[in-house]
């Protein structure tokens, strides 16, 4: 058995190619180099492979590989037979290649359609680039939007912040005020007072003259308090027809000169549908161990005791203030 496939004998040696040395040097240098180049593509393969585990149909390449190496393995044969006639040998070889060709046409013509789905470069590049004008219109998107939130943010802010009757500050902007004058006092002890205005008998100007009139009064007179106030001075609606108005810096004796030229300017006031109004007013200055809701009282107090001595006057609120019912 073993004779029959190393049996070389097939063809007379030194009958091959006749030993022409031109058919010799073409069929050998022919062979050799496809040898070579069949050896190295193989090795190549199995090295992409090994480097890239992610790649899809890897079993396909090996099958193309050994498809390869077995086509090498032809040449090779066909080498030796020029010496020897190993027609048996190469006859397998053949065979083998032969059905591991087949074996890879027929897997081939198979994916064939996954084949051709994969984008090439050129597509890839283009659906990159359609991407990329989508991410940059999505950011243009994003930044009108984040413009858009800014704006809102600030107008809600302004909203919350301005009483939209008398255009001062709100009652919630004015107590958060409030609370930095009480902060700063605490921390460094700068001093503040507070006066609590309110206008007198206002309803009797709503039932008089209409509600819309006496929002209109409530904004002259807020606009009257805020023009004799300075730029560091805070006025707020504080309520209905009450004001509250900050002094960072005021001590009690400035606060009541203050507050008295305020009083004394409603009063000259001239209004729509010549209204003339006056107000009183409650005047407390922060000491040491009160809250601001102690603060607040004290000038509620003031402003109470304004009324009961009969309106249109200034009351600062000290220890001894008689507690009128
Ligand atoms: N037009 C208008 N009136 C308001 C507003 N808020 C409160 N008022 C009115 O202010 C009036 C307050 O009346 P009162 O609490 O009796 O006080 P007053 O009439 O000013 O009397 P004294 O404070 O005791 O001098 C009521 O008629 C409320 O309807 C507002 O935003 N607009």
């Amino acid at each position: 058995m073993f004779d029959r496939i190393f049996d070389g004998s097939l063809m007379p040696h030194g009958h091959c190619l006749l030993w022409r040395g031109d058919l010799l040097f073409l069929h050998l240098a022919g062979d050799i180099s496809t040898v070579l180049a069949y050896a190295l593509i193989p090795v190549g393969i199995f090295y992409f492979i090994h480097k890239r585990k992610d790649i899809e149909f890897s079993w396909l390449a090996l099958l193309f590989a050994c498809f390869i190496a077995f086509c090498g393995a032809s040449h090779l044969i066909g080498i030796l037979n020029i010496w020897h006639g190993y027609y048996f040998i190469e006859g397998v070889i053949k065979l083998l290649t032969g059905i591991i060709s087949i074996v890879t046409a027929i897997f081939l013509w198979r994916l064939m359609p996954s084949f051709i789905r994969i984008p090439s470069i050129e597509m890839l590049q283009e659906r990159n680039a359609q991407l990329e004008a989508v991410r940059s219109e999505l950011e243009e998107v994003n930044k009108t939007l984040e413009e858009k939130v800014k704006q809102r943010t600030l107008e809600l802010e302004r909203q919350a912040n301005t009483d939209t009757v008398t255009g001062i500050a709100s009652r919630y902007a004015i107590i958060e005020r409030l609370q930095q004058c009480y902060s700063s006092f605490e921390r460094y002890r700068r001093p503040f007072s507070i006066l609590m205005v309110d206008i007198d008998h206002f309803k009797q100007v709503n039932d008089t003259h209409g509600h819309q009139v006496g929002d209109d009064v409530l904004h002259e007179l807020a606009q009257c308090i805020f023009n004799n106030i300075r730029g560091s001075d805070t006025v707020g609606r504080y309520g209905g027809e009450e004001f509250l108005v900050l002094l960072p810096e005021s001590n009690a004796a400035k606060s009541l000169e203050l507050a008295e030229r305020i009083r004394s300017e409603i009063e000259q006031l001239h209004m729509v549908n010549d209204i003339h109004v006056t107000a009183s007013v409650g005047v407390s200055t922060i000491t040491e161990g009160i809250s601001c809701d102690v603060l607040i009282s004290q000038a509620d107090k003031a402003l109470y005791a304004a009324k009961k001595l009969g309106r249109n006057g200034v009351i600062a609120y000290h220890e001894d203030l008689p507690n009128l019912t």
